[in-house]
């Protein structure tokens, strides 16, 4: 160890929940390290927490928690705002950047909700806005497709990037579980979000893949423009159904470019078994990307939890504290881009429909009729014997086909005397 050290970085933590509990963790088991990677102390200036009161982790030091937020915030160099939700966490980071404070975040939300916001605040006082954990927990992707792939062309993103219901998935496949069940072990084990339906209704993947799609197409994508479905309609057949036919399902975030603009959007995918994606379990995240001249790139480790999140955290952290201490700023938000972000009726894909129908003759005939009318060309049919005398189940799987075609399959589908039921219609990925 050599040379004298900077005076010392000021951190305020804004929440004291699974991930704020960790980061004040490494703060303080890692402050002399930290102050050799930084070239100055990093000094922990207080926890904001609603009650002082509540009993917390013995590694949070009791005398660091306040209830006084706007004293905290005028007395730290760097604010990192682990407490999540839209208020008070909006409010709170641009009074920090309004003090001068460079900014840590690890809420998706507020990003893809008030990103610009942030980021213009930010950019007119001169500090950072840092936010590494927001997307993929402690896999790096965020600072890769801000920074390391900023000379390349990135033109397609898959990713896996909710832990919870990668989880969930992943209980139901390989011990049967009852989806309720899951989710609640999934809360159990601080994966899953305070409302676990911003989870398994795809919402949280849904911010996270507008912050992927803003940094990659170097343009503004608000969450509203996420075209989202979850996981709650998806069933043990299901599951089931696609192990049969050589798939996994997983929740997947896309987000890419076609040539009248750019598609970005989450819901459950069949993602062939050879394909990385499909060998991602349990609360793993991984984020598979596509780019001009690196080709495929894959990004893997754990998005959810505390420890890992906190990892995130801190590596922006000792990123924006370096500026603070040795000079220099990290990168603007970059959104001269504005290619239209498509609806998901333009948007092309290929599906598999499962369908109960009655036995008889002419029946195939009939339904490749009905999907041939719509332009929907059929790539493999299986047919097998179902539980109830003269009935069967059918199993198709299409050619790529305008999400909009397909709409009007499946309304032509519904009306014909032969299915009796559409029990699941997936669209596959990843091939
Ligand atoms: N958990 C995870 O795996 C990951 C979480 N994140 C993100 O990190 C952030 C924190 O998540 P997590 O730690 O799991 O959340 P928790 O719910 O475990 O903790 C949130 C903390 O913030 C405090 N807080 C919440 N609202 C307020 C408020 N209005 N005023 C004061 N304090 C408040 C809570 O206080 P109190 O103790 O009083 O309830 C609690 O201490 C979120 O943005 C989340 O999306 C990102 C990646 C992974
Ligand atoms: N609830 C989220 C936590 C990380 O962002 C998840 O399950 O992935
Ligand atoms: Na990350």
């Amino acid at each position: 160890m050599s040379g004298a050290l900077k005076d010392p970085v000021k951190i305020a933590v804004l929440g004291c929940g699974t991930v704020g509990t960790q980061v004040v963790r490494l703060l303080t088991e890692q402050a002399d390290d930290l102050a050799w990677r930084v070239g100055a102390p990093v000094v922990l200036e207080g926890v904001y927490v609603r009650d002082t009161s509540v009993p917390r982790d013995a590694v949070v030091p009791v005398d660091a928690l306040t209830s006084d937020v706007e004293a905290l915030i005028d007395a730290a160099d760097v604010v990192v705002e682990v407490m999540g939700g839209i208020e008070p966490a909006r409010t709170h980071i641009l009074q920090a950047i309004a003090a001068g404070a460079s900014v840590v975040t690890a809420n998706k939300a507020l990003l893809a909700a008030h990103g610009p916001e942030l980021y213009e605040a930010a950019d007119a006082a001169g500090v950072d806005l840092y936010f590494e954990a927001a997307v993929a927990g402690a896999i790096p992707i965020v600072r890769p497709v801000r920074e390391s792939l900023a000379g390349d062309h990135v033109t397609r993103i898959l990713g896996i990037v909710n832990g919870t219901t990668n989880y969930v998935l992943d209980e139901m496949t390989t011990k049967g579980l009852a989806y309720e069940d899951v989710v609640a072990e999934a809360q159990r084990l601080g994966y899953a979000e305070a409302d676990p339906t911003a989870d398994v209704e795809g919402y949280d993947a849904a911010a996270k893949a507008a912050i992927l799609a803003s940094l990659a197409f170097h343009q503004r994508v608000s969450l509203d423009v996420v075209h989202r479905e979850g996981i709650s309609s998806v069933t043990a057949a299901d599951v089931a159904a696609a192990a049969e036919s050589g798939h996994a399902i997983k929740l997947l975030a896309i987000a890419e470019r076609a040539d009248e603009g750019v598609a970005v959007r989450v819901h459950p995918a069949l993602v062939p078994l050879s394909h990385p994606l499909a060998g991602v379990h349990g609360a793993f995240n991984a984020v598979f990307v596509e780019a001009e001249a690196a080709g495929e790139l894959m990004f893997y480790g754990q998005g959810a939890g505390g420890a890992p999140t906190a990892s995130a955290v801190l590596g922006d952290i000792v990123s924006v504290a370096r500026h603070i201490a040795q000079g220099g700023r990290g990168p603007l938000e970059s959104n001269y881009a504005d290619s239209p972000v498509l609806d998901i009726d333009q948007v092309t894909s290929r599906f598999q429909l499962r369908m109960f129908v009655v036995d008889e003759p002419g029946m195939l005939a009939e339904i490749a009729g009905t999907l041939g009318r719509r332009g929907v060309s059929i790539e493999t049919v299986r047919q097998k014997p179902a539980n109830h005398e003269g009935h069967a189940e059918l199993v198709i799987a299409t050619h790529r086909a305008p999400e909009s075609d397909m709409a009007q399959v499946l309304k032509d589908l519904k009306v014909l005397d032969a299915v009796l039921d559409i029990s699941s219609v997936l669209r596959i990925e990843g091939e």
